[in-house]
């Protein structure tokens, strides 16, 4: 059987670029269309596990034909994985984090001319934390609640997306008007705020915890993911789904189906 899906990878030189390529050339159905790098930035084929002979490139060829576009080259590069998306007509898969206002605008706006699927977190337990966190909050709906995650030394953006998601789910969950914890955390806690911790160490590839703290007990909700490969998992996963959908706003939820259960936005 012939490969299906042409993809078109953004950040293709990076940790889940390079995860996303090595999954996608492993499987039949799925084949690259073009691995886009910052100029002077592409890696050695043979040092990453990619195809011999497999060669990145700096911009989108002219006669490029592909069905998705996916997206982790993080908030520097997302500004033109979009343009590449809305002008190729391509579907968009965006696991780009630390995005701006302005950023998350754009992409709602793409989304009236092209699919847009974008998640903090494309691992499946993580889906099923939101959900968890969601109802933890709205039960015990006046106790703290504390995230807190961990990173490999080299993450850019903090707290990560994923923080701040299940963040806003437990937000959402209580009805809480209330904003997220100041960075500076002296002084006592704002009642019904969101509070943040970071830990940026090592290789650890992405630690959440939310802790909900009421008195003399405490409810502790955690996800380990101990390989890159879950999230590039997700985001093929989701890149099949979302070929062929019209243009509109899509989640992680509607990808894996989950349609009673919160998304992993
Ligand atoms: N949703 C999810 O499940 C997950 C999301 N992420 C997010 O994905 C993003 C990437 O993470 P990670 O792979 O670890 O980061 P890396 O820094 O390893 O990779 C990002 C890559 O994108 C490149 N890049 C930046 N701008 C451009 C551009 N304009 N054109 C082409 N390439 C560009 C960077 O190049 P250079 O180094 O030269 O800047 C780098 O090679 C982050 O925002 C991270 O938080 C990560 C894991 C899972
Ligand atoms: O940068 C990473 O590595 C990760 N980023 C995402 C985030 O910011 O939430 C998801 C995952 O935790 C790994």
């Amino acid at each position: 059987m012939g490969k299906s899906l042409q993809l078109v990878v953004c950040g293709a030189a990076g940790r889940m670029g390079q995860a996303v390529l090595r999954l996608a050339m492993e499987d039949s159905e799925l084949s690259i269309a073009a691995a886009l790098v910052r100029p002077g930035n592409e890696p050695d084929p043979a040092a990453r596990s990619i195809q011999p002979g497999f060669s990145y490139t700096t911009a989108a060829p002219k006669d490029l034909r592909a069905d998705v576009l996916v997206d982790f080259s993080g908030s520097s590069g997302f500004d033109a994985a979009l343009d590449l998306a809305r002008a190729r007509r391509l579907a968009l898969v965006s696991g780009s984090t630390g995005l701006s206002e302005a950023q998350r605008s754009a992409m709602q706006r793409a989304s009236a001319e092209v699919p847009v699927l974008w998640a903090a977190n494309f691992s499946a337990g993580i889906a099923v934390l939101a959900h968890l966190v969601e109802q933890a909050a709205r039960l015990l709906p006046d106790w703290d609640c504390e995230i807190i995650e961990a990173h490999h030394r080299h993450k850019r953006d903090a707290p990560s997306g994923t923080a701040l998601m299940l963040g806003e789910r437990s937000r959402q969950a209580r009805g809480s008007l209330q904003g997220d914890a100041a960075i500076d955390r002296s002084g006592p806690r704002q009642d019904g705020s969101v509070g943040y911790a970071v830990i940026r160490a090592g290789d650890i590839v992405g630690e959440h915890e939310v802790r909900l703290a009421g008195p003399g007990e405490r409810v502790e909700l955690i996800h380990r993911a101990s390989d890159r490969d879950v999230f590039a998992r997700g985001a093929l996963r989701a890149a099949r789904w979302l070929a062929g959908q019209k243009p509109g706003v899509y989640s992680m939820a509607d990808a894996l189906g989950l349609t009673a259960a919160p998304d992993s936005r």
